[in-house]
């Protein structure tokens, strides 16, 4: 028996991952991973420090000093890069625009998985949900439930700009079609794995994917 329960989320940008994740893991007294978070945070970094986010030796270089921080409290959601709070800068339109650049890094990569798997096995709760692009085939292979959370990529553009609301809609829906566009390069999370349950939000509202996604989770559960 794996402890704690893991479950993992897979998705392209705005499928619902981070929200859905977020409440599933509250509903079931689980813990809340976002890796994307970790990436974003990472870009923040970069950024910070005058480096060129294209520059693939400085972005290595920058590890040493990247100082992150995430709990797994799907409640006390905050994120840290030393002693800044970066919660909400890591969702600026600027960090979504450059953070696909140092995701591409291999190193980084192998980085920030070495910190996900030590956040994971130190999970006190029973599970945690642990969402990002390479979770069911990368990070976490053997999870004991494995989803892939798709929405047509329509639906995906307007619930980011919704969110987002301020900033020119037409700019946020190309930059998430840019950056799915350079991530999928990286790591496939258009199309389920063997063993990943697809589940597929565009028809449903926020309450009926969370439901979804417990549904498959209680289904493996009884496996
Ligand atoms: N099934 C759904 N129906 C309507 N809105 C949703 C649904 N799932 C997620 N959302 C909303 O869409 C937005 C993007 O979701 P988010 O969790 O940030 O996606 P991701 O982490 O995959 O980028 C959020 O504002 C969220 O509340
Ligand atoms: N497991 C992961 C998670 C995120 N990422 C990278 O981090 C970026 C931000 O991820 P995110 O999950 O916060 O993005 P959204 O889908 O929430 O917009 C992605 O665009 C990828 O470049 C990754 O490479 N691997």
């Amino acid at each position: 028996m794996q402890h704690p329960l893991v479950v993992a989320v897979d998705g392209p940008a705005g499928s619902g991952k981070s929200s859905v994740s977020k409440a599933v893991a509250r509903r079931l007294g689980y813990g809340f991973l976002d890796t994307g978070a970790a990436y974003r945070a990472l870009a923040w970094h970069v950024a910070q420090s005058d480096v060129d986010p294209e520059d693939t030796a400085a972005v290595i270089g920058s590890l040493d000093a990247f100082e992150y921080g995430i709990g797994t409290d799907p409640d006390g959601y905050r994120v840290h890069v030393g002693e800044h709070d970066v919660t909400e800068a890591i969702r600026e339109p600027r960090i979504s625009g450059i953070v696909s650049a140092v995701a591409r890094v291999p190193e980084v990569r192998a980085h920030l998985i070495g910190l996900f798997r030590a956040i994971i096995a130190a999970e006190a709760r029973p599970g945690i949900v642990v969402e990002g692009r390479d979770i069911t085939t990368v990070v976490a292979p053997d999870a004991r439930v494995r989803i892939l959370l798709t929405a047509s990529e329509e639906v995906r553009m307007s619930r980011r700009a919704a969110e987002l609301a301020g900033h020119d809609a037409a700019a946020t829906g190309a930059q998430l079609r840019a950056r799915d566009q350079a991530d999928s390069k990286v790591v496939d999370f258009l199309n389920a794995a063997d063993g990943v349950t697809l589940v597929d939000s565009t028809e449903l509202d926020f309450g009926q994917t969370i439901d979804a996604v417990i549904s498959v989770i209680r289904a493996a559960d009884e496996r």
